[in-house]
């Protein structure tokens, strides 16, 4: 798990001039599954977007793959599946409907989507339509879009946002599954739980940047065994930070 697959060089994102991220240098190896923590606004999903292509930076560079969005946007985009935290579904699309139109999007059939929509165990409500889903189901239909077509880099924001433990669990193998393909992952949640039990790294961030990383396993050993919570307690500022 050597070769970098994601590099961000000294990235940064000024909105209104408010330095929303700064200088932020990230190298992700294939097939490495990352968590993004960090408190409200500390700059997740501003992170996430400039990676997928969405937003672009203020300044730096980011590379995925051989491609940097600058250079090939298509290419790029190609490498990247996106599961953003707030989706407007068509009002009056199905499920199966839905995972339809994205198949297409990606050069798959409709039986490609159907086939994802029973992994997320929506199989049996693809014919209702997804604004009248749950808020968890909604989640499963955005991951089930994400998994389409196996892209190299999965980037999710707050992917288990409203999912029932049971399906949390069954993200998280999930998600297992793909890296363990060599999928490269990347994801910002507030669940320190699903963090340790996914990420082979955690980034805490804090005012757009990396103020403490490492495993679950450095965490806790630096920090002892409630060290999540710990580094979490230090980014609100409500104790002295990790050294
Ligand atoms: N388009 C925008 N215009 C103005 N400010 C923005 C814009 N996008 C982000 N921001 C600001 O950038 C900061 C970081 O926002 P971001 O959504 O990246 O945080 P986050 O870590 O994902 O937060 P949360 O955990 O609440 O989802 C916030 O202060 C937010 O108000």
């Amino acid at each position: 798990m050597s070769e970098t697959f994601v590099q961000m060089t000294d990235v940064g994102k000024t909105i209104k001039g408010q330095i929303i991220v700064n200088q932020l240098n990230l190298k992700i190896p294939r097939g490495q599954v990352v968590a993004l923590l960090g408190g409200n606004g500390a700059g997740k999903s501003t992170i996430l977007r400039m990676l997928a292509g969405i937003i672009q930076p203020t300044r730096g560079d980011i590379r995925v793959g051989d491609w940097s969005w600058k250079e090939n946007r298509r290419g790029y985009a190609e490498l990247i599946g996106y599961m953003p935290d707030d989706y407007r579904f068509s009002p009056g699309l199905t499920a199966r409907e839905t995972m339809a139109f994205w198949a297409k999007l990606k050069g798959l059939t409709a039986k490609h989507g159907d086939d994802m929509l029973a992994r997320v165990g929506l199989e049996h409500t693809g014919n209702k339509t997804v604004s009248s889903f749950s808020k968890g189901m909604r989640q499963r239909v955005l991951f089930a879009q994400v998994l389409l077509g196996q892209s190299p880099l999965i980037i999710m924001d707050e992917p288990t946002n409203g999912m029932d433990p049971y399906w949390m669990q069954s993200f998280v193998e999930m998600v297992r599954e793909a890296a363990y393909r060599g999928q490269t992952v990347l994801f910002s949640t507030h669940q320190l739980h699903i963090a340790e039990a996914l990420a082979d790294r955690i980034l805490f961030l804090k005012e757009g940047a990396i103020r403490f990383e490492g495993s679950g396993e450095d965490i806790r050993q630096q920090l002892g065994s409630s060290g999540m919570e710990k580094a979490f307690d230090y980014l609100f500022g409500i104790a002295d930070g990790p050294r």
